[in-house]
């Protein structure tokens, strides 16, 4: 479904190429998890797939096609339109992508807000049935509060109920539980896998944690310094890592998590 083909992201502002050509795919249905330290290129690959790279900044190229379509070649309102309806996005902080004066609700709704001509009744029943999706208990209640009034893993769910709104094929998810402790960290990765499982979303899993996506992805993709060094099932290479970058990401874990998850 996602077709990602030799692409390669360069910041005007820096010499080397963030993303030094990398290909990968995600299946229909399937959590494709991307891995790889701080700076690797994670993020700004996930940021061009979802047409959020700064076209002033950085240049990209290569091919990114969703079902066909190069995304790199639509303009910035047929991106907007797709990112609304057809991708989903999610990112590490969710307080740092909600308004804080705004109730959670209407920020839930927006997509419709923006995307459809649903009436302000419809668009309401969108978001509680939303946030029931993702398990946010009195959805009257959380419906009407304003982002501090939640805790960091209900935000996050505020935040997937965002992006789940519109049914997208596909949604990034950039390192959505790091900020979270490890217990909510255990209840999102729960319910990513529910969500997958019943509404056959896929998905791009960014982590810099290897143990983490390997509860998650059946295959991954190792980035380091814009490249891909490494990419299989995440059992395989977790059991014989053949790069000796993704032998140091398995090293970095700690013994007591290395055992099956
Ligand atoms: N706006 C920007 N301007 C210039 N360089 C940038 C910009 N954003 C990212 N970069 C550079 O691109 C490279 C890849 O960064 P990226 O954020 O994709 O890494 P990452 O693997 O996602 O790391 P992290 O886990 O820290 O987010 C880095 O060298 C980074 O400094």
């Amino acid at each position: 479904m996602l077709k990602i083909e030799d692409l390669h992201v360069k910041f005007h502002a820096r010499d080397r190429q963030a993303v030094g050509g990398i290909s990968f795919s995600i299946e229909d249905g399937e959590i494709l998890g991307l891995v790889g330290e701080s700076g690797s290129g994670k993020s700004v690959t996930a940021m061009t797939a979802a047409g959020l790279l700064n076209r002033e900044k950085a240049d990209a190229w290569g091919r990114v096609l969703l079902d066909g379509t190069d995304l790199l070649t639509l303009n910035e309102q047929q991106m907007r339109r797709l990112r609304g309806r057809e991708i989903g996005v999610v990112f590490q902080e969710p307080q740092s992508c909600m308004d804080p004066l705004m109730k959670v609700g209407p920020q839930v709704e927006e997509a419709l807000r923006i995307h459809t001509d649903a009436s302000p009744a419809e668009r309401r029943q969108a978001a509680l049935r939303a946030l029931e999706q993702v398990e946010l208990g009195d959805v009257e209640t959380v419906y009407g509060k304003y982002p501090h009034e939640l805790s960091g893993g209900q935000l996050q769910r505020a935040m997937i109920a965002a992006a789940i709104l519109t049914r997208p094929k596909l949604l990034l998810l950039d390192e959505p539980t790091t900020a979270l402790d490890v217990t909510t960290q255990s209840q999102i990765l729960e319910l990513l896998k529910k969500l997958n499982r019943e509404q056959g979303i896929s998905m791009l899993f960014i982590s810099h944690n290897l143990q983490v996506v390997r509860r998650l992805c059946s295959r991954v993709v190792v980035m380091q310094r814009g490249h891909i060094v490494e990419a299989g099932e995440t059992e395989r290479i977790y059991a014989s890592p053949r790069d000796a970058y993704t032998q140091k990401l398995i090293a970095a874990i700690p013994r007591r998590e290395r055992r099956e998850p």
